[in-house]
């Protein structure tokens, strides 16, 4: 049992903007002190310093993060161990950076890619090859949402569409996630593709306001069972990597209802961490509050159980953040007090132990069937046994000569028992030289199946190669499809999408125009285009070294060679086996890297759509109005009216500054109109006339052409009187709501405006790509 506390690192945020923290870093044998100058930090106790295992400053390399704070974790979940590593600090300080990582370069990677390929080469050369399975989870607003899903027929477009996960509890109080896909994989671009995939969920997921800030807790978790080749026993380990919400108490950008709900329940969420990290930090607590919230129950067992845990605070030194760094360093401080007692989860397996026992009734039976038969037998001496081995021993090494010893059963039973160890001996170097031989075939076998398949891939790149040499363009279709084999649904989901029409195809023309928004897809493609570049030069090589490895073959095959032009020409041809083998490892790099830019080439793309359409949005609010008909007798009971237009009773017509609404059918209870923009703030209106559409009706006659000029909030403005019940009753909730009613409303139009259609971000980014 490994019994030790949580390791806490802390990381300090390159670049942090505005003015900065000054700050010092002690450094003793086992740990390093954080001390902030001129500045006095309650309690006193911190004055000292802030204590961490190590700090990270701000010039720490990725790898270098990887190398002294994950690997140790890693390298316990391979030996059977279970780990978590998560990231806690405030909004923007580098927790998604540490352990996802920048899609935009490759040695950027963090602490996941990274440690997906050091658990793969690990077992690359071990013959045991282990089980590995991987899940990838959302929590949001304390409901738990499954990113690995291809559950949903097309792709999601919001968090909700993914499937919902559920903590159960078993009767040992052990939690386990329901409806959560655990997908096996057995390579390591396996794990990669569905961390991809993961994290383009992620970024469709992303409301307008988080798009830079999370809100959210992500767990991505490595489940290993391996069992080595000498022993009966399998370990199964997990590992937790946790990407935590920004750990500040309020949100300065509190721009709508919507936010503040988030943040409500992200401070829940981390609120309850901090209770329970605090219940473990003091002893005398016996009662800790892990079923709070799904976060904690989730982790229990990373924060006290049989766990190896490790947290890395990050930090950021900008003036401005100083008080969410300092409670975050306090938090870090807590968190190293707490204890875990981590075990290896080894289970014997069932039918070798099954085995094991049915040999060793057969020793038995054979030891006691012995016992019976020669039970009055002497003891032989140890000349005797000698002169046995020697008999025995000549006996094996002549052809010939028979055993020759006295007539007595002893010493032949102990010769018997000495020609079977001999035999065994034999049969198990046997054994020993088959396995040797068969694992040498299957490594034939694999090295050759490698080189079938690398070599379909160079054929593969080089036509991507020539098809980007004849037109520059499909380079993003390339892009496309490597993306899109990431999920076959999401080529199903564009193939039923309509086009945009031209008007928005030259409104996102605009925007695509606008300075700055183009610039990280310009990046990614350039970056691909570059990759490319250097994929062809490999290419090259290694189709030219595979001429000339042919070529010396046919040389070789020549039999008037003398002996030392033989010689040259194996030299010449090692040399080009060694450029053919140094090219094909060159180009499995590139193919990683161009698989990294791909992925963010495809998150850039849907960040892009967000943006446009809030954009178009924006642009078009005039005619996004959304108008409410409150009745007068019922206050709560609020209606949002639908824009179809009335064919009885009378209609009131609202003007505001921007058009003129008239949308309201109407007959005879009293009611208050209320008109709100999309964020649902109250639009002031200027004129308001009712006017009867319904010649048989008399009443409404009265209100023609009434009208007021007061310009003021429409909440004040004077009810009408007689004026009926509304169809089609609905209060809207969220902005959400309204907006998909709103996007509704928008195609009930079509009688009047049959050549707009509704907005499809997929079809959105396909354009985006041709501009
Ligand atoms: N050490 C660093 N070096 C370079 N860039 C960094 C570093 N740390 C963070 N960044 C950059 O700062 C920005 C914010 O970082 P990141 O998204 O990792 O923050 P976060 O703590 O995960 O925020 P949130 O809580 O909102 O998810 C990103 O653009 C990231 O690339």
């Amino acid at each position: 049992m490994v019994h030790q506390s949580i390791k806490v690192y802390a990381r300090i945020r390159r670049g942090s903007p505005g003015k900065l923290e000054q700050y010092n870093i002690i450094t003793k044998k086992e740990y390093e002190n954080l001390i902030f100058s001129n500045i006095y930090v309650s309690p006193a106790t911190f004055n000292q310093g802030f204590r961490f295992h190590k700090i990270f400053d701000k010039n720490t390399s990725q790898p270098e993060i990887f190398e002294t704070l994950a690997k140790p974790v890693i390298c316990s979940v391979i030996e059977g161990f279970n780990g978590t590593i998560f990231a806690y600090g405030q909004t923007g300080s580098g927790k998604t950076f540490t352990i996802n990582g920048s899609s935009k370069e490759y040695s950027q990677r963090g602490i996941i890619p990274r440690s997906i390929q050091y658990i793969f080469d690990h077992y690359t050369n071990i013959p045991e090859k282990p089980t590995i399975y991987i899940s990838y989870m959302e929590i949001y607003n304390e409901i738990g949402y499954d990113l690995l899903s291809t559950k949903q027929q097309n792709v999601a477009k919001t968090l909700e569409e993914l499937p919902r996960v559920f903590v159960m509890e078993d009767k040992k109080g052990d939690a386990h996630l329901r409806n959560l896909s655990v997908y096996p994989v057995t390579t390591e671009e396996d794990a990669m593709r569905l961390l991809f995939m993961g994290d383009t969920n992620r970024t469709i997921a992303e409301t307008p306001y988080n798009e830079y800030s999370s809100r959210s807790h992500c767990i991505f978790t490595v489940y290993i069972t391996h069992r080595s080749n000498d022993s009966k026993n399998l370990r199964s380990s997990k590992l937790h990597l946790v990407d935590l919400a920004g750990s500040e108490r309020d949100y300065k950008n509190n721009c709508s209802g919507v936010v503040v709900h988030e943040a409500k329940f992200i401070n829940l969420s981390l609120y309850f961490l901090q209770q329970v990290i605090l219940a473990l930090s003091e002893s005398k607590r016996s009662h800790v509050p892990y079923r709070n919230s799904m976060l904690t129950h989730i982790l229990k067992d990373s924060l006290n159980g049989n766990c190896i845990t490790t947290m890395l605070a990050t930090l950021s030194l900008s003036k401005e953040n100083f008080q969410e760094t300092l409670s975050t360093c306090r938090f870090a401080q807590r968190v190293a007090l707490i204890t875990t007692n981590a075990v290896i989860n080894e289970i014997t397996d069932p039918e070798q132990e099954i085995g094991i026992l049915r040999m060793r009734i057969q020793e038995l039976e054979t030891q006691l069937s012995k016992s019976i038969t020669f039970s009055n037998t002497t003891i032989l001496s140890s000349q005797q046994k000698e002169n046995c081995q020697l008999e025995v021993n000549s006996f094996i090494n002549s052809d010939k000569k028979p055993i020759a010893v006295e007539p007595d059963m002893t010493q032949i039973q102990f010769c018997f028992s000495l020609l079977k160890k001999e035999l065994d001996k034999k049969r198990n170097e046997l054994t020993i030289m088959e396995n040797l031989v068969k694992k040498k075939k299957s490594e034939i076998g694999s090295l050759n199946a490698e080189m079938i398949k690398k070599n379909a891939e160079i054929d593969k790149l080089k036509n991507v190669i020539d098809r980007i040499a004849d037109n520059p363009v499909s380079l993003c279709a390339t892009s496309q499809i490597c993306i899109n084999s990431v999920d076959s649904s999401y080529q199903k989901s564009k193939d039923e999408l309509p086009l945009l029409n031209w008007q928005d195809q030259k409104s996102l023309e605009d925007f695509m125009s606008k300075p700055g928004i183009s610039d990280d897809l310009n990046f990614y493609k350039s970056a691909l285009q570059n990759k490319l570049k250097l994929a062809k030069i490999y290419a090259d090589t290694i189709e030219e070294c595979k001429r000339k490895i042919t070529f010396i073959r046919n040389k070789l095959d020549n039999k008037n060679k003398t002996e030392e032009e033989k010689q040259n020409l194996i030299k010449d041809l090692e040399e080009q086996q060694r450029l053919y083998k140094k090219g094909l490892v060159e180009m499995k790099q590139i193919q990683n890297e161009t698989n990294h830019l791909e992925a963010g080439l495809k998150q850039a793309e849907i960040r892009v759509v967000h943006k446009f359409q809030n954009w178009l949005e924006d642009k078009n609010l005039p005619n996004q109005i959304y108008s409410y008909l409150e009745e007068k007798t019922s206050p709560h009971n609020s209606v949002l009216k639908p824009a179809e237009k009335p064919n009885y009773g009378i209609v009131p017509t609202v003007v505001t500054k921007e058009k003129e609404h008239q949308n309201y059918a109407l007959k005879s209870k009293p009611v208050v109109v209320r008109l709100y923009d999309r964020k649902m703030q109250p639009v002031k209106i200027s004129k308001v006339s009712i006017q009867s559409n319904d010649n048989l009706s008399q009443n409404s006659k009265s209100f023609t052409n009434v009208s007021t000029d007061k310009s003021k909030n429409i909440d004040d403005l004077d009810y009408f009187e007689s004026i009926s019940s509304i169809k089609n009753v609905t209060k809207p909730n969220t902005i959400q709501e309204i907006i998909s009613q709103r996007v509704e409303k928008a195609s009930c139009k079509s009688d009047g405006d049959s050549s707009r259609e509704s907005i499809q971000p997929s079809k959105l980014s396909d354009t985006i790509k041709f501009l």
